[in-house]
């Protein structure tokens, strides 16, 4: 079947985990308590589907305890929880850490390379990550190799529903295919992480499985390549 358009993960897929763990957490975790005293009028309703969210998952909190809140979102960065908020938040507070130059985004040198060559071919490229849109967007303006937010045609994150969920992928391929007229068996989803992978092939897409540290296996439940180079060879419709 012939790839017309690709969607890609970022941590793990065309970015390192280590500076999503590494750097941007880290910073994230040391400026929240601040940012969140600074702005808890603006960040009222984040923080009441924060409440909300820790309440339903039996950590009860009063939505307006900022400092328990505070307590709370540093929990779920420690944890990685993926969780619509605390992503939401997040982007917000690594802006000023992008703007200021502390860090870029780490991009794969394979990955940039093969995004500037499908976006030259025409071929749409589209974001889904847990990182908030905001954040998305950020992440890929200020790369180590360049602004590279123009390759891309659009972008998706938890609003639409949690990476590992069928319908999510159901959703994208939905908006896209009447954005585009482009069937789900003609896009191609990139990821890291298997359960991705396993809810994007129910809901119809094509996909390749980016195992970038570790030893290919022999018999992956998904094609697998250890860079975005090798996906001509999985996927020879490719440009
Ligand atoms: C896009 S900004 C940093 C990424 C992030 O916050 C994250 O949780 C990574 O999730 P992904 O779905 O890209 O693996
Ligand atoms: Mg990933």
């Amino acid at each position: 079947m012939t790839i017309k358009l690709i969607l890609t993960d970022i941590e793990g897929t065309t970015s390192s985990i280590s500076f999503v763990k590494d750097v941007l957490f880290p910073y994230a975790a040391e400026h929240l308590p601040a940012y969140v005293r600074a702005h808890s009028d603006e960040l009222r309703s984040l923080l009441a589907d924060t409440a909300a969210l820790s309440t339903t998952e039996g950590r009860p909190v009063a939505s307006d305890d900022t400092e328990a809140l505070i307590q709370v979102l540093l929990d779920w960065i420690s944890a990685d929880k993926k969780a619509t908020p605390l992503k939401t938040l997040q982007g917000l507070i690594w802006q000023a850490g992008y703007e200021s130059g502390a860090y870029r985004a780490h991009m794969y040198p394979d990955a940039t390379a093969a995004l500037r060559h499908w976006h030259a071919c025409e071929l749409p490229l589209y974001v889904y990550s847990s990182g908030s849109v905001a954040a998305q967007k950020l992440f890929f303006a200020h790369s180590e190799d360049g602004n590279l937010l123009p390759l891309f045609s659009g972008h998706f994150d938890t609003q639409v529903g949690g990476k590992r969920e069928a319908e999510s992928y159901r959703r994208i391929a939905a908006e896209l295919q009447r954005t585009h007229g482009i069937n789900a068996a003609e896009m191609l989803f990139l990821s890291d992480i298997k359960e991705e992978l396993d809810a994007a092939r129910a809901a119809g897409l094509q996909t390749a499985w980016l195992v970038r540290d570790e030893p290919l296996q022999a018999q992956p439940a998904h094609p697998a390549v250890a860079s975005f180079s090798d996906l001509t060879e999985c996927f020879p419709s490719l440009p």
